[in-house]
């Protein structure tokens, strides 16, 4: 417009002649200052564009993000709902006072928006656990062994002599675990076939009573059967165990049932086994099987469902794993592999059957029976034994308290030792720590006292050590899996006697081994895990007696040892012991006469080792000579003398050096 004015007012330019260029140029610098502006306006115009733009796509993408949260949270809470199956989901941070449409954690400066998190090195948010239903809402029980208030003859399930033989047993009442699982799995094994029984997973304390948990509803239930077969399958971790649950079967079966438990265990030769377990028919050209019951160890079940032919498991109707986290970790032979093969030899595993044709044709597949006083809540491990719609019954009760979530999550690996333990930590020096035990032993008025230490070497070195300090007063033994079987079980016989009166032991003896009189357990090394610490601790008051239990630590084990008891939530029970340093101080000169003998023992036993090898290479080399020449039984033969076998000659002779090198 003002251009155009311009040219249209020419004329009066010449008019004022004096004022024209002054003028001109005043009217050129408004012009440029419009156009500036005009500029500048239509760059912020452009900026203001370009920020919608930007806004706009944000949105747009924040928009497609909440929609996959949205999708992600839908299908967690589907996943959820299916049994046996974990997700972990992260907790949501809590929402901030008046932060609007603003993105959670998102920062601003100038135009920009950070989105996410920049605090790569800060605290990360907690992770918890999400459990399925039935391991997230178990059927509870007490732990009062004390109150008892259900007698043995209010279960009418239960057959007269039974009963009796627990009264034989001085059992009157039954302890809150038995009282709850018994009716339970003897109503599941009374439904018609058509309705398998629910597979049960049991946690109790240690010494509350598992034991005749099963024993009892699994004799009961089967004692009334027509034909043999093997109906019961139970499985422990170790050889001592396995004879322990077996003699608890015998004990209910032997003249008062006809049924027959057999315990395979290595403990017998193979063939002997075999023979304890099927029988063959010549006329009839067929195995039978000489047993309803077997309790074993994961490697012989398998040897045997590998090489004994007419050993067959498809008639069974439980599956018990007793001490169920410490078997399920042994991937011994890969026998869960191996028992499910032979359970299950088309593949069908456990599918519930469609049509009631299909379920009359199929046999109940066994109920799985687990027991531990730590049974491992890993969803991923359970799921390996193909549960079906597995039950849990656990004493450990959350406080009411706590929200649903934490009550899910905070179960887990909570793990409860006996009321009636008394536990207790020693703080002592590295030097002197022995005697730390040996005061301990000494002043405590106990009679029965296991000892436990972490590695088969230092139990033995302890035990001789203790052996030295101890000798006028107590009897000292140790055990260790280097010992054979029954070497091992005349030791704990001597325990529950009384001949012995300080056990020391590695970790092998931790779990399920039942002595009744245990007084108290002694960890001389502290124990690696939880779990070690629980069963440990657990061969004192069982049955609801009393027991004491001390562990020795040394400055530097004490952080480690205390978060263990925390997570068990145990800090505020368990309670430090001050023993006094000047009495150990006034036993240092016994010690050190003890270490001397110590350090003698041990020097003797090295030589007897290496005579040992050399015998034993000597006896190979002899032996050899002997086959090819043959000489001296024939000799013999011809003088009608019975000829002296080559392993009594070297054993005389091994005991004519042994006595010489002990005489020295
Ligand atoms: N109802 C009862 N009354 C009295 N004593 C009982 C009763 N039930 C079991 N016992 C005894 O309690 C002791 C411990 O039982 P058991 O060995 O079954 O415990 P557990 O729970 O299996 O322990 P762990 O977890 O250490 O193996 C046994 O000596 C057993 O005879």
């Amino acid at each position: 417009m003002d251009l155009f004015v311009i040219e249209r007012y020419n004329g009066d330019v010449s008019k004022a002649e004096p004022d024209a260029s002054a003028s001109k140029s005043s009217h050129l610098q408004r012009l440029l200052s419009k156009i500036e502006e005009k500029k500048r306006i239509a760059a912020q115009l452009a900026l203001e564009k370009e920020q919608e733009e930007k806004k706009k796509l944000e949105k747009k993408s924040l928009r497609q993000k909440v929609k996959a949260a949205k999708y992600e949270a839908k299908k967690n809470e589907r996943s959820i709902k299916k049994p046996e199956e974990t997700k972990l989901k992260e907790k949501k941070p809590k929402d901030k006072k008046g932060a609007g449409n603003k993105l959670p954690n998102s920062k601003t400066i100038g135009n920009f928006t950070i989105l996410g998190d920049d605090n790569l090195g800060g605290k990360k948010s907690e992770v918890e656990a999400q459990l399925p239903h039935w391991l997230a809402s178990p059927s509870t029980f007490s732990v009062d062994l004390q109150n008892l208030t259900v007698s043995i003859d209010d279960v009418p399930q239960l057959d007269k002599d039974l009963i009796e033989k627990l009264r034989s047993n001085k059992v009157t009442h039954f302890f809150p675990v038995q009282q709850q699982v018994i009716p339970a799995l003897l109503e599941a094994q009374g439904k018609p076939l058509q309705f398998w029984p629910r597979d049960v997973c049991v946690s109790a304390p240690t010494g509350s009573g598992k034991t005749y948990a099963f024993v009892l509803p699994i004799v009961q239930a089967l004692r009334h059967r027509f034909v043999r077969h093997v109906r019961a399958l139970i499985v422990l971790p170790v050889q001592d165990l396995a004879t322990q649950v077996f003699k608890v079967f015998q004990e209910f079966t032997k003249g008062i049932t006809d049924l027959k438990a057999v315990c395979i265990n290595a403990k017998e030769s193979f063939e002997f086994e075999q023979s304890l377990l099927v029988n063959y028919s010549e006329a009839n050209k067929k195995h039978y099987s000489c047993a309803d019951i077997v309790v074993t160890t994961p490697g012989r079940l398998v040897d045997h469902l590998k090489s004994t032919n007419g050993f067959s498991l498809h008639h069974l109707k439980y599956l018990v794993i007793d001490e169920a986290d410490r078997v399920l970790e042994s991937v011994q032979d890969d026998w869960l592999y191996h028992l499910e093969n032979h359970l299950h030899p088309d593949q069908t595993r456990r599918v519930a059957s469609l049509t009631i044709k299909d379920t009359a044709l199929r046999r109940p597949p066994p109920q799985k029976l687990l027991f531990s006083a730590t049974l491992s809540s890993d969803p991923e491990l359970l799921k390996e034994l193909n549960l079906f719609q597995p039950r849990l019954f656990t004493s450990v009760v959350v406080s009411g308290s706590s929200t649903e979530q934490t009550e899910i999550s905070s179960f887990v690996g909570k793990f409860s030792t006996p009321a009636e333990i008394t536990e207790q930590w020693v703080l002592c020096d590295p030097d002197t720590k022995p005697l730390y035990l040996y005061s301990l032993i000494s002043e405590g008025n106990w009679n029965t006292v296991i000892v436990f230490a972490n590695t088969i070497e230092s139990v033995h070195r302890l035990a001789v050590l203790m052996k030295h300090l101890l000798q006028d007063t107590k009897g000292v033994a140790e055990v260790s899996s280097t010992l054979t079987h029954i070497e091992r079980e005349k030791i704990l016989k001597k325990l529950v006697s009384g001949s012995v009166n300080v056990l020391v032991c590695s970790d092998a003896f931790s779990r399920g081994i039942d002595i009744p009189n245990v007084d108290c357990v002694i960890s001389y090394d502290v124990p690696k895990h939880l779990k070690t610490y629980i069963h440990r601790v657990g061969r004192t008051g069982r049955a609801g007696r009393k027991g004491t239990a001390v562990s020795l630590l040394v400055e530097r084990q004490k952080p480690k040892f205390m978060k263990m008891l925390k997570d068990a939530e145990k800090d505020a029970t368990v309670k430090e012991k001050i023993v006094d340093t000047s009495s150990i101080k006034a036993l240092e000169d016994v010690y050190k006469s003890a270490l001397t003998s110590l350090k003698e023992d041990i020097m003797t036993e090295q030589v007897i080792k290496v005579k040992n090898i050399r015998q034993k290479k000597q006896f190979k080399n002899k032996s050899r000579k002997v086959r090819t020449s043959g000489s001296e039984p024939l000799l013999s033969k011809r003088r009608g003398v019975k000829p002296t076998s080559k392993v009594t000659i070297l054993k005389q002779k091994y005991a004519r050096k042994l006595r010489k090198v002990l005489s020295k």
